[in-house]
C-alpha cells in the first residue's frame, strides 16, 4: 500500500484573540491538529496567555461570511473550520480580515447553565440513560445545530437535513478523515467509508456497509458521499479500475435499495 498523508500534516497554526479584560497579549499562536478539540485549545491558550484557570472560557469562531461570532462546544474540532477558511486566511488570520477565533470568559452564574443543558453527545453510547425520549432529543439537540451525523459506537446515524450543506462535504474532509480511528474526530461519512476501506485493504476481505432508513431519509444520498469518498481514497492506492467498479456499483445500490 501506498503511504498516505496522515492528519498530523494537516495541523494549522491559530490565532486565538483574548477578549479577557486585562493588559495581556492580544492573541496567542497555537499549533492545532486533527485531534484537538475546543475543550484543549481553551485549555493549551489559558496557559500561554497566563490566564486564571479556575474561571472557564468559551472559544468563539468569527467568520466574515457569516458575519456573526459563533460558539463553539467543547468537542468541536477548530481545525476542521480552519479549513473550512478561505486558503489566506488558514495561515494567517488577523482580527481585521474577519476570520479568527475569540477566548472569553464565560459568565460567573446562568450563563454556564446554558451550555450544561445543551451537553453535546457524538455518541449515544456516551448518553447518562438511554431511553426513546434522551436519544431523539441528544439528535435533535445536534440537529438543530446541523450536526446531522451522530455514533451509536460503530453504527452512523445519519439525519436527512433536506438541503445541501457544503461545511460537511468539502473535499478537504476527505483527507481529514483519512486514517483516522473511528470517534476520534467528529462524526462523519467519510470516517465510516475510511474506516471500511482500510479494513478491506488490511484484512484483505470485502466489506460491506448496510444503510437502512425510511424512503426519503436518504440513503441514495449517503450512497454517493460513501462512493465520493472511496473513490478518492482508491485513487492513492490503486489505479482507477476499483474507481470504476465502485461508481459502478451505484445503480446496482440503488435497485437494491428500492427491493427491500
Ligand atoms: N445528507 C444529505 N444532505 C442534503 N440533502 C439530503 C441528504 N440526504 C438526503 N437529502 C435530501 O433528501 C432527498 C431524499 O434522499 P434520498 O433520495 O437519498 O432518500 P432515499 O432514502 O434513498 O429514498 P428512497 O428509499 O425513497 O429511494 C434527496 O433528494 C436530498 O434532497
Amino acid at each position: 500500500m501506498s503511504t498516505t498523508t496522515t492528519l498530523h500534516a494537516e495541523a494549522r497554526v491559530v490565532q486565538i484573540y483574548n477578549r479577557v479584560p486585562q493588559d495581556m497579549a492580544a492573541y496567542c499562536p497555537l499549533q492545532v491538529s486533527a485531534g484537538d478539540t475546543v475543550r484543549s485549545v481553551i485549555n493549551n491558550a489559558v496557559i500561554t496567555l497566563g490566564l486564571d484557570s479556575s474561571k472557564k472560557y468559551s472559544l468563539l469562531e468569527v467568520r466574515k461570511s457569516r458575519g456573526e461570532e459563533r460558539l463553539l462546544q467543547a468537542s468541536d474540532c477548530p481545525l476542521e473550520l480552519v479549513l473550512l477558511w478561505p486558503p489566506g486566511a488558514q495561515r494567517w488570520h488577523p482580527q481585521s480580515q474577519g476570520y479568527h477565533f475569540i477566548l472569553q470568559e464565560q459568565a460567573n452564574d446562568g450563563g454556564n447553565q446554558e451550555a450544561s443543558n445543551t451537553e453535546d453527545y457524538d455518541d449515544l453510547c456516551n448518553l447518562k440513560t438511554v431511553t426513546e425520549e434522551s436519544i431523539l432529543q441528544a439528535l435533535r439537540q445536534r440537529f438543530y445545530k446541523l450536526k446531522i451525523y451522530t455514533y451509536a459506537s460503530n453504527i452512523l446515524i445519519a439525519i436527512n437535513p433536506n438541503k445541501f450543506l457544503p461545511v460537511y462535504y468539502n473535499p478537504k474532509y476527505v483527507k481529514m478523515y483519512e486514517n483516522q480511528p473511528l470517534g476520534k474526530l467528529s462524526p462523519h461519512i467519510f470516517a465510516t467509508a475510511d474506516v471500511t476501506f482500510r479494513t478491506m485493504l488490511n484484512r484483505q476481505v470485502n466489506q460491506c456497509i448496510v444503510i437502512s432508513g425510511e424512503s426519503g431519509s436518504g440513503k441514495t444520498e449517503s450512497c454517493s458521499y460513501l462512493i465520493h469518498c472511496l473513490t478518492a481514497l482508491s485513487q492513492k492506492t490503486y489505479s482507477s479500475g476499483l474507481e470504476r467498479i465502485i461508481l459502478g456499483a451505484g445503480p446496482v445500490l440503488a435497485v437494491s435499495d428500492h427491493g427491500r
